[in-house]
């Protein structure tokens, strides 16, 4: 059981060191807060919500684990190697989809509100 509570302590551990070491995720958190404000402002449906929340929780994985990835190149390949290059940048390229995905729902979630709520 004190395993189980360790692992949870550690994995909270990993997400403070990542919050105060990561500009990107900064910028993350803070558009998750507003976003999640804006779904109050409009007042999003039970499946919106399952979407944004889901869209938001894709996006800080995705940035979490593209700097584990980071952390582990520098470790074993401090020296330039075309195979760190290559890992950092396949990592960097999740993250990339993930944002674009994230900005095309946040556009189809929103937008139609946004549309309403100026035109009507
Ligand atoms: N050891 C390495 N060998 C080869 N290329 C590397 C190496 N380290 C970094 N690079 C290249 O430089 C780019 C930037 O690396 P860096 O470690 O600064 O990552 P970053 O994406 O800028 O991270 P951060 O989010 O911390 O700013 C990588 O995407 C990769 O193309």
């Amino acid at each position: 059981m004190r395993r189980f509570f360790l692992s949870f302590r550690y994995a909270f551990e990993g997400l403070i060191t990542a919050f105060k070491r990561e500009r990107n995720l900064k910028v993350h958190m803070i558009a998750a807060f507003l976003v999640i404000v804006f779904g109050f402002v409009f007042q999003l449906t039970i499946s919106e919500w399952m979407i944004l929340i889901l869209t938001i929780a894709v996006v800080i994985i995705a940035e979490l684990i593209n700097t584990a990835i980071e952390r582990t190149v520098d470790l074993v390949s401090p020296k330039y190697h075309p195979l760190a290059k290559e890992a950092k940048d396949i990592a960097a390229a999740a993250c990339l989809i993930s944002a674009v995905t994230s900005v095309i729902i946040g556009i189809l979630l929103f937008g139609s509100k946004l549309y309403i709520f100026f035109i009507d």
